[in-house]
């Protein structure tokens, strides 16, 4: 089946804390619409963008995009930008059921709220393997007040200006801001009463078990979700079905979407708190709140209780301990090749390069290009590709993987500039789902650690942490012909050079469509 969708891309004042600013919305709407389609279904999305003086990407996070390398939507890798009053076709075959995310990868753009989420259906006749009476989709995000303009322009200063950390956290959209702080200047900015700030409402009806497809696009924050008195049972993991298990709480990492199921078991009299918090950073944000409203109570009756705190947000065992808890489900476990063909190990740290504060992988600092590397691979638009330096350089550089080779990507997480400090970073693959082999603490032991994969029933995924301090080993198969990011999902941290990019088999792809060039060196190719 053929799902067309048509959206305008336009920037409109809104107040998903309280406070008004400027956000992107798609058709009106941040997030913007669900993508609601079934396996196999062909997706089109006829994108205009009305931003009128600012470019626009679209990525579908987690669909693998298998023969539609170009539609992938990373500006500078798979596309040139979309120009103001452009429109753009965007089509693509959703190939795995399960739930998926789309969002800006232009610049920081995505923190503008140009977000939503995709949802794909087993086919007729197949059955997942878990029950539940009716599903719900929550994107958990980060907020800033300031633009991303500005917070982009602090991170490529000298001196350099941190974002610091987001004013609110936001469920499903919605946050609340303490309009009363003194910085803010009127009612009009902030105002507690506008209807755009109530609270994210989930309704349940007792006895019932609900489906929550959960998901997190913050720009930089890690969190931990929690529904107040209710256990999570993990039943999915970016598209994968797990082998369930039940939590308290659950942490969430940008980039990550997860399906846990709820029993409405609670004493129905009353209604109860979704509650966000931050970890693995200091927590400068309050609680992002919402409701879990059990029927037929009023929605809007706040619970007479304290909300969750969620765990102590630098206990990095008990992050490392539910990461290791994820693994395939006994019945649908998709077993990696035992060998691999190629280790790379990627080492992250943060460095200065001519005075600018940078993140680099095994001391390279990632600029995007002007030509996106799709199309310069595909039509040899460039001789020499830039090979990893030695030396803390920026450069745009990549790797090539041979066709249909195994490889394994062992992430090693370093120090930044703050003394004492390792960062966790959400690492986001194109293209592919990855098997998680392991993750542990320290350096990597290229001799031993190996030995310690899980190559019976690990699970496959798109984004994954890699835990202060630690290392987290990946294999995936380089079978899908393109050029394809890997990055940390945090938007400054990519901003700020954390990334690569990876070719396989870019001589297989298919005819370039002309609407992805005409930027770079691809105009040459579009004139007639
Ligand atoms: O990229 C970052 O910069 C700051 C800090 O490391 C400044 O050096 C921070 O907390 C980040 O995550």
């Amino acid at each position: 089946k053929v799902r067309h969708y048509k959206w305008e891309v336009k920037y409109q004042f809104q107040s998903p804390d309280c406070f008004r600013k400027l956000v992107i919305g798609i058709n009106g709407k941040t997030p913007g619409p669900t993508i609601i389609a079934q396996q196999g279904d062909t997706i089109i999305v006829e994108l205009k963008n009305s931003l009128l003086t600012e470019n626009v990407a679209i990525h579908w996070h987690g669909i693998r995009q298998i023969g539609t390398p170009w539609s992938d939507g990373t500006e500078g890798v798979t596309q040139c930008p979309i120009l103001p009053g452009d429109t753009f076709f965007y089509k693509f075959v959703v190939d795995r059921p399960g739930s998926y995310l789309y969002h800006a990868h232009y610049g920081m753009q995505r923190e503008a709220g140009l977000y939503g989420s995709i949802r794909v259906a087993v086919p007729d006749g197949v059955v997942e393997p878990f029950t539940y009476d009716y599903d719900r989709t929550i994107i958990l995000n980060d907020w800033y007040h300031k633009s991303t303009y500005e917070q982009a322009t602090g991170l490529s200063s000298k001196p350099f200006v941190w974002v610091g950390e987001p004013q609110s956290l936001l469920i499903h959209g919605r946050g609340k801001f303490n309009c009363s702080s003194p910085t803010i200047g009127s009612s009009d900015t902030c105002n507690t009463t506008n209807p755009q700030c109530a609270p994210y409402t989930l309704t349940v009806v007792p006895g019932k078990t609900i489906r929550i497809r959960l998901s997190s696009l913050t720009a930089l924050s890690a969190l931990n979700f929690e529904i107040e008195g209710h256990n999570l049972t993990v039943v999915e993991a970016d598209g994968h079905f797990v082998e369930p298990f039940v939590v308290k709480n659950i942490n969430v990492y940008s980039g990550e979407t997860y399906s846990v199921l709820v029993k409405a078991d609670q004493d129905p009299s009353r209604n109860y708190w979704l509650a966000s918090n931050v970890i693995s950073r200091k927590p400068a944000t309050p609680t992002g709140l919402g409701i879990l409203n059990y029927y037929p109570n009023h929605p809007s009756n706040y619970p007479p209780s304290t909300p969750p705190t969620g765990p102590l947000w630098n206990d990095s065992d008990y992050r490392l301990a539910q990461s290791l808890k994820i693994k395939a489900h006994p019945s649908h476990i998709i077993a990696p090749p035992v060998e691999t063909d190629r280790v790379i190990i990627l080492l992250n740290t943060q460095n200065e390069i001519d005075g600018f504060r940078r993140w680099s992988v095994n001391n390279v600092s990632f600029n995007l290009p002007h030509t996106p590397y799709l199309i310069a691979l595909k039509e040899k638009l460039r001789h020499k590709i830039v090979q990893p330096n030695p030396n803390a350089t920026a450069s745009n550089a990549i790797y090539r993987l041979k066709f249909n080779s195994t490889v394994d990507i062992v992430l090693q997480n370093g120090n930044s500039m703050v003394p004492n400090t390792s960062e966790t970073h959400p690492w986001h693959l194109h293209g592919h789902d990855f098997w998680v082999l392991g993750h542990g603490k320290g350096k990597f032991d290229p001799m031993e650690d190996p030995k310690k994969y899980n190559l019976v029933n690990p699970i496959m995924k798109n984004t994954v942490p890699v835990h202060s301090y630690g290392w987290t080993a990946l294999r995936y198969i380089a079978d899908n012909p393109g050029v394809w990011a890997f990055h940390c999902h945090i938007e400054a941290h990519f901003y700020m050079g954390m990334g690569v990019v990876i070719e396989e088999g870019v001589e297989k792809v298919g005819k370039l469509p002309t609407s992805i060039m005409g930027c770079g060196e691809t105009k040459s190719l579009i004139r007639p």
